[in-house]
């Protein structure tokens, strides 16, 4: 049988604040806290039916919709498919109109409510941005300047591959990165070929391809854990050990990996359709290549000399 469809908004408000709403005790999943939106109905895309669903619930207007990310999922009773949409503009104020608690929350604070089990991948779409730099030691007297153009550049989501540096040299380049990316409010991801410096604060951590599929588990006590993927296999495992979210390249030709077997968006988007996590596409792309992206199913664009000014 074919899954039940469900077109989901991502509502926020001025402050950003997403909102939340809870399922009545009697619904499927209910008791817990969902994103507005329900079933698609015969006959309706999915973008008529999360305008439809957010007038009922809330009585707003969708007047801009972005795909955020789609999850299929098999409940032990129900097999579903969430389109998730990020509303980009609406008009109207959001009430309660079918009698469901609502409320604003924090992104970074919708890990502390209950969801069902399918909205993890949810949650961590909701809360990276669109971005994702990669700033390598190709010449290591730019580190730190290619870092700070980054930050310029409005990139919260960085990470460190630093395959050539000393033990030593990642540290003292860290400790002068992590509180830089502090107060631009960015996380700062080392990856994991790095050579890992004792005591250096950093966000989380990026497993390369060889390391993803070497871990039985995800990596304990890391806020974010990210992955590198080429292909469906390093895909699902990476979606089997619970990583936040993947990079899946080279989606088109790039000048550091001239050997790799290009994917093109065609096969980016199957690939991507197949997996339940937030996917940033990699490889040839630009900042201006964001649409394109999210149309493919990506959380986003991830580079190298992307980001860099
Ligand atoms: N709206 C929504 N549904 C979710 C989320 N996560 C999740 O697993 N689901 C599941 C629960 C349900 O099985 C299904 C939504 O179906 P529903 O019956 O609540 O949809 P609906 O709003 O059209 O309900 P109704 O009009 O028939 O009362 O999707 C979520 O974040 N939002
Ligand atoms: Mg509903």
């Amino acid at each position: 049988m074919s899954p039940l469809q469900v077109a989901v908004g991502v509502v926020k408000n001025s402050l950003g604040e997403v909102l939340i709403s809870l399922r009545h005790d009697k619904l499927h999943q209910g008791g817990l806290w969902e994103f507005p939106g329900g079933k698609v109905e015969a006959e309706e895309t999915v973008g008529q039916a999360l305008a439809r669903e957010l007038k009922e619930e809330l009585d707003i207007t969708v007047q801009a919709a972005m795909p955020l990310i789609t999850i299929n999922h098999q409940y032990p009773d129900l097999a579903v498919q969430l389109c998730v949409f990020t509303v980009e503009s609406y008009s109207g104020t959001v009430k309660s109109c079918e009698g469901q608690p609502f409320l604003w929350v924090n992104p970074d604070d919708l890990v502390n409510y209950a969801f069902p089990v399918a909205n993890r991948p949810i949650i961590a779409a909701v809360r990276l941005p669109p971005y994702y730099a990669i700033l390598d030691d190709a010449d290591p007297t730019l580190l730190l300047v290619n870092l700070d153009g980054i930050l310029e550049n409005g990139i919260k989501l960085i990470q460190a591959r630093l395959k050539t540096l000393s033990a030593d040299a990642v540290k003292s380049f860290l400790e002068q990165a992590y509180p830089l990316c502090k107060t631009y409010k960015a996380s700062l991801l080392l990856n994991s070929s790095v050579k890992q410096a004792e005591g250096c604060e950093v966000n989380g951590l990026h497993l390369t391809s060889v390391d993803l599929l070497a871990c039985r588990q995800r990596p304990d006590g890391k806020q974010w854990v990210g992955a590198s993927c080429h292909n469906r296999e390093e895909l699902r495992h990476a979606e089997k050990i619970g990583v936040d979210f993947v990079v899946l390249a080279p989606v088109l030709a790039t000048p550091t990996h001239p050997d790799a077997e290009i994917l093109g968006w065609d096969h980016f988007a199957e690939l991507t359709a197949q997996i339940n996590l937030p996917v940033y596409a990699l490889g040839g792309l630009t900042q201006s290549d964001l649409l394109v992206a999210r149309e493919a199913g990506a959380q986003g664009i991830a580079g190298i000399r992307a980001f860099l000014g």
